[in-house]
């Protein structure tokens, strides 16, 4: 389990002190307006900047105990963008690095719609292909494909994953994260701007504001409409889909 204890940062970007947890079996959405501290929060959960106060630990360890491999089998991150410094052919980047065994590779990529593009170098992906093979790279890493099975209580960390997505690869995309979740045990973060996806997907929503957690729960509880037109500064009209999740819409 990742918990966070009394954990923050005293210098800039700060982040307020937040003592909680990521439960294994369940996705958590980060959201807030641009510049609340998403991302500066994923880089305290993923371990990237050292606690300025309290500390952030897996298993009751302290991820600065942890050696850098058994870290690496427990824990993986997927940053904004892809950066290559070589044209790497996709099946050869997804699998760089990981313990995964070919067969597992081949079932990751077709978990992320990636077989058409696995022999294609990746420096010339479309924003959203890049997008799944970074994806891809992660799972990889956590050895999530259907065959493995010894991702019990790993921790993946997203930031927009959805961003360069169109809306069939988003829905496929956050049905794959909920299920893994769900099924491998697997607790997983995501930084998400549409609050849409948050509601539908999400077991739990946490809501930044000003480099501070203001609210966290159920959707249903934290994407309330008062709150997010006051948080976001913005004219919504929310409503409740037929499954009960909120739905917000911007209002004309
Ligand atoms: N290295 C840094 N030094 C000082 N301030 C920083 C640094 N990095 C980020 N910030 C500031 O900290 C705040 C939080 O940044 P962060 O990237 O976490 O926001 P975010 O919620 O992820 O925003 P967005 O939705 O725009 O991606 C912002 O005001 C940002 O300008």
């Amino acid at each position: 389990m990742l918990s966070l204890i009394d954990a923050g940062f005293t210098e800039a970007p700060t982040l307020a002190p937040l003592s909680d947890h990521l439960e294994p079996g369940e996705l958590t959405a980060i959201v807030g307006p641009n510049g609340a501290g998403k991302s500066t929060l994923l880089s305290l959960l993923s371990g990237y900047r050292a606690p300025g106060r309290g500390s952030v630990c897996l298993d009751s360890k302290p991820l600065s105990s942890w050696a850098a491999v058994e870290l690496a089998r427990r824990r993986a991150v997927v940053a904004q963008k892809l950066t290559l410094g070589f044209d790497w052919p996709v099946r050869e980047l997804v699998a760089l690095g990981s313990e995964a065994s070919p067969e597992e590779v081949e079932e990751v990529l077709a978990m992320l719609d990636l077989e058409v593009l696995a022999g294609r170098g990746a420096q010339n992906l479309s924003g959203g292909e890049a997008q799944r093979v970074m994806i891809a790279r992660a799972l990889c890493q956590l050895r999530l494909g259907r065959t493995a099975g010894v991702s019990a209580n790993s921790v993946l960390l997203l930031d927009e994953p959805t961003s360069a997505l169109d809306i069939g690869q988003q829905q496929r995309l956050m049905r794959l994260l909920r299920q893994l979740a769900e099924r491998q045990r697997l607790a997983i973060a995501c930084v998400l701007h549409d609050l849409n996806l948050a509601a539908r997907y999400a077991h739990r929503v946490w809501l930044l504001e000003r480099g501070r957690r203001i609210a966290a729960g159920p959707p249903i509880e934290v994407l309330d409409g008062r709150i997010l037109a006051r948080v976001f500064k913005a004219k919504l009209v929310t409503s409740r889909q037929a499954d009960g999740s909120p739905l917000v819409v911007l209002a004309p």
